[in-house]
């Protein structure tokens, strides 16, 4: 075989081990990681100081207290939410009355889901971003020249009846588990939900709370296997969340940084808390007041970090727009209608380099 030949043949098993995910390419135990992954300079995370005398600054998000939310404290928290959604975009809820028995063990199970072996997880791959069950790597596989360095199960979940039988059948509770924390969850984020509305200043809007009933869920499981060369990629690129509200929980790993003052800052949430992100559609519902925050996601040379994102909005075929209580002369429309068909439309056509569909629905 000539040498052009082998090198082809190299490239191309490399093409195909990029496309298993960085699960298997840690299973074969790496010690640099494919050019495939290696971001531009500029692009890079800068972990500053190096990862083991890591200095990175945390930031401790708004704290959300729900078990004040029904109290004569409500229009104090209500206050907090409404700063927290204009200055960071995120905030931590405590005292959510979701069962940290649950949570560990929906992380539990994620964990055991990216352990089966390759062939099992291999079932779920699909390239179609529609498929309502998927398994997949870095953001967008189909499109991403510089490949980040996650595995990700996304799941549809409403209604459960109809897409629980479509989900993986292993790990075997692996149905049980995500049934149950969609039910939770999606209780949950009705009454963030209700609260964000009134918070706007919109007593009025049951409408959009009514709508919410037959919302969509969409769970992403995220795995990000420790790297050995961390500095030089992402778990996941800046990006922000299409949808109204996501509820991340995480394993105790940190990762997680948002940008602040221009700087990223890591995520140190409190124990048992959810961390919660305004999305595009909630920055289109408030005319721009919530702002929808670019995230991205660090990876370390020593632990395995689990992370499940619950992304919640109106229902796929629902239209997005600025609420039409906050419009005024003085306040007018900032941001075009937009659909879930839209969005997915924008991130199989293109490579944004921010991943940043908001941009493209803003009125100028
Ligand atoms: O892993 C995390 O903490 C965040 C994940 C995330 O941003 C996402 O799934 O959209
Ligand atoms: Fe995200």
């Amino acid at each position: 075989m000539s040498m052009a030949a082998e090198t082809e043949m190299e490239d191309s098993s490399l093409e195909d081990r990029h496309l298993k995910g960085v699960r298997h390419l840690h299973e074969s135990g790496i010690t640099r990681i494919p050019n495939k992954y290696i971001l531009p300079v500029c692009d890079r995370p800068n972990i500053k100081g190096g990862e083991r005398n890591n200095t990175q600054l945390k930031l401790k998000l708004p704290i959300i207290d729900l078990s004040q939310l029904h109290g004569p404290n409500r229009s104090r928290v209500l206050k907090s939410l409404a700063d927290a959604c204009e200055e960071y975009g995120f905030f931590q809820v405590i005292n959510h009355g979701i069962p940290c028995d649950l949570t560990r063990s929906m992380i539990d199970v994620g964990r055991r889901f990216f352990e089966l072996p390759f062939e099992e997880r291999a079932k779920y791959m699909s390239p179609d971003m529609f498929a309502p069950v998927r398994y997949g790597t870095s953001f967008n596989q189909n499109k991403d020249g510089v490949f980040c360095w996650r595995d990700f199960l996304k799941l549809y979940c409403q209604p459960v009846s109809r897409f629980c039988p479509q989900w993986p059948c292993e790990p075997s509770d692996l149905r049980q588990k995500v049934a149950s924390y969609t039910k939770e969850t999606n209780s949950l984020f009705i009454m963030l939900l209700k609260a964000v509305v009134e918070s706007l200043g919109l007593v009025d809007d049951d409408d959009i709370v009514k709508e919410f009933g037959d919302g969509s869920q969409l769970m992403v499981i995220n795995c990000f296997p420790s790297c050995p060369e961390p500095d030089l990629t992402l778990g996941m690129p800046p990006h922000s969340d299409y949808g109204f509200l996501t509820l991340v929980l995480q394993d105790g790993v940190l990762g997680l940084q948002i940008q602040s003052q221009g700087e990223w800052v890591t995520v140190d949430p409190l124990p048992n808390s959810f961390v919660v992100n305004v999305g595009d559609h909630l920055e289109i519902f408030s005319n721009g007041r919530y702002k929808s925050v670019l995230h991205r996601v660090l990876v370390n040379s020593s632990k395995t970090r689990i992370s499940v994102a619950s992304l919640h909005s109106l229902p796929f075929e629902s239209v997005v727009k600025p609420s039409s209580g906050l419009i005024t002369p003085q306040n007018p429309k900032r941001y075009k209608e937009t659909d879930f068909a839209a969005f997915l439309d924008y991130a199989s056509s293109c490579e944004p380099k921010k991943k940043n569909f908001i941009e493209s629905r803003r009125l100028t």
